[in-house]
């Protein structure tokens, strides 16, 4: 059976506190999510401001493949707006729960249908598809669903949806429920569930084995309190575990999760099921051991499938197959002697609380083989000028040490940070065609003097390079970062 992707992560997505997109943001994603190939785009809420409204304008504009849909309440002035907006569909929220009915709405239960009723009934004379969905549909009861449902569905409603909306179902209630409503709903039924206990997409994943055939589901997880039923999470459960169809192009799942994120300013965390990056991270020596062997000991799914990558990490918990591994990766050549000297080594920065990096490998291999890699440009001078009347502007020189020649550049940025990168990346253009691909500041203690860590990715053609470095200074930190991955580069 083929399960129908509804996403909202530009509606409920976006109502995570703190999270607002501009139009052209929220657009950028939705041309992702259609790549992606989700089937129903919920672009917003139209009625919230005029800014979604030119969000959700620019979208439906695109003609993309997915249907796209604009939230809203069960009342002719949201779906005015809606409509204002050209969307092909809505989704029409209504709350059946004796707590929101009575306190929220502040209308009896009868009312509450006619409510909805007469919304569905005005949604359908001006052309729209219609998804009613009951809020809080999960603490309600059953037969007033059922009842509200129909309803809708006798004035032309297309679909309805279940909401679990302060996340309360568990997976068997999850099944029950929906073989219940599947006996009594003769249209398409949805299921849209929240996190608050963590269990979103196994209840999403029941709802569909008791007769849903779309869920509501968002990238990376984002949305109101703990979020919603994470996109990738819910379609590689229901493709890999379950044995389920969808339109989604599982390779492009890393990509979109990444763009979320950096719009929405919501780091990913690495621990993340499938999109993580540690989803596919292995240290420990007896796990990278066996994956050597073969991948499938130690992981479930290859992740290029998802489009994520697998990442050997030393560390203290570290084998020698790991560090033979990673040394063959990296070109280097040592011997039995020399591994195990290294692997000592390896061992005690682990004791230390270290985790070992590329460089620190390198460092440990030239320590123990007497070669010592010499910088092959060094930053000599570095100066920035910033403050509120002025464009941040930097300078640095640079030395480079095979020619024994000095490189001075200048550049803009949008702040001191960039400014100063930017002047290094001039400085090197002419050199070695190297990508900064991502830049970001990870701890930070209290106060204005804490020290700043700082982590940059660094591409040259296929080697991606990851540093950290640490300095009271934010800009040095970051320049220092990015000359010690440019010196790995080169
Ligand atoms: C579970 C969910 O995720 S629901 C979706 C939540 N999304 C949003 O809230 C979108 C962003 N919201 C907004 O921009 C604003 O809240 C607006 C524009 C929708 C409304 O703003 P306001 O008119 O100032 O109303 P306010 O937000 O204070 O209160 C909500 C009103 O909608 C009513 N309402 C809530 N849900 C519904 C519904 N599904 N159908 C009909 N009326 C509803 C409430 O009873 C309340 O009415 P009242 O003012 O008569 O008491
Ligand atoms: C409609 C919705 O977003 C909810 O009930 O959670």
């Amino acid at each position: 059976m083929k399960v129908r992707i509804f996403d909202t992560t530009l509606r409920d997505g976006e109502q995570t506190p703190g999270v607002s997109l501009t139009p052209n943001e929220k657009l950028e994603i939705a041309l992702k999510l259609d790549e992606l190939g989700v089937d129903v785009i919920e672009a917003g809420s139209a009625i919230t401001s005029k800014g979604e409204r030119e969000g959700i304008k620019l979208i439906t504009r695109e003609n993309l493949n997915a249907e796209i849909c604009s939230f809203v309440r069960a009342l002719p002035i949201d779906i005015d707006a809606a409509l204002e907006c050209d969307v092909d569909s809505v989704h029409l929220v209504i709350p059946t729960s004796d707590i929101h009915m009575k306190y929220k709405l502040k209308k009896t239960p009868q009312e509450t249908l006619e409510c909805a009723a007469n919304a569905v009934e005005y949604a359908k004379d001006h052309g729209l598809i219609v998804e009613l969905s009951a809020e809080d549909a999960t603490r309600s009861d059953v037969n007033f669903l059922i009842e509200l449902f129909n309803k809708g569905i006798e004035l032309g409603a297309d679909r309805v949806c279940v909401c679990d909306t302060v996340g309360v179902l568990t997976p068997e209630k999850s099944i029950e429920l929906f073989k219940t409503l599947k006996e009594h709903i003769k249209v398409p039924i949805s299921v849209h569930c929240h996190n608050d206990f963590g269990m979103a997409t196994a209840n999403t994943v029941c709802a569909i084995r008791g007769g849903a055939v779309q869920c509501h589901v968002t990238v990376n997880g984002v949305g109101e309190r703990a979020g919603n039923a994470s996109l990738e999470e819910v379609v590689m459960a229901l493709q890999v575990l379950y044995g389920y169809e969808t339109n989604i192009k599982t390779e492009k799942l890393y990509e979109t999760s990444r763009v979320v994120s950096r719009l929405m300013k919501l780091p990913v965390p690495p621990n993340k099921a499938i999109v993580g990056d540690n989803a596919f991270a292995h240290e420990a020596g007896i796990h990278v051991d066996g994956l050597i062997k073969n991948t499938q000991t130690y992981e479930p799914i290859q992740p290029e499938l998802v489009g994520n990558r697998r990442r050997i990490i030393l560390g203290k918990h570290s084998g020698r197959a790991a560090l033979k591994y990673k040394l063959n990766l990296m070109g280097i050549e040592v011997s039995e002697e020399q591994l195990n000297e290294i692997y000592e080594k390896v061992k005690h920065f682990g004791d230390l609380g270290k985790y070992i990096s590329d460089i620190d490998l390198k460092a440990i291999v030239n320590e123990v083989t007497g070669k010592h890699a010499e910088e092959k440009i060094k930053l000599d001078e570095l100066t920035v000028v910033s403050g509120n009347k002025i464009t941040p502007i930097a300078s640095v020189k640079l030395h480079f040490a095979g020619e024994d020649k000095h490189l001075i550049e200048t550049s803009y940025g949008v702040g001191p940070v960039d400014a100063a990168i930017n002047a290094v990346k001039k400085a090197i253009s002419g050199v070695a065609d190297i990508r900064l691909e991502e830049y970001r500041v990870e701890a930070m203690s209290g106060g204005t003097d804490a020290l700043i860590e700082v982590v940059v990715k660094l591409r040259r053609g296929s080697e991606v390079v990851e540093v950290r470095k640490s300095h009271g200074d934010i800009i040095m930190a970051s320049v220092m970062a990015v000359m010690e991955g440019i010196n790995m580069l080169l």
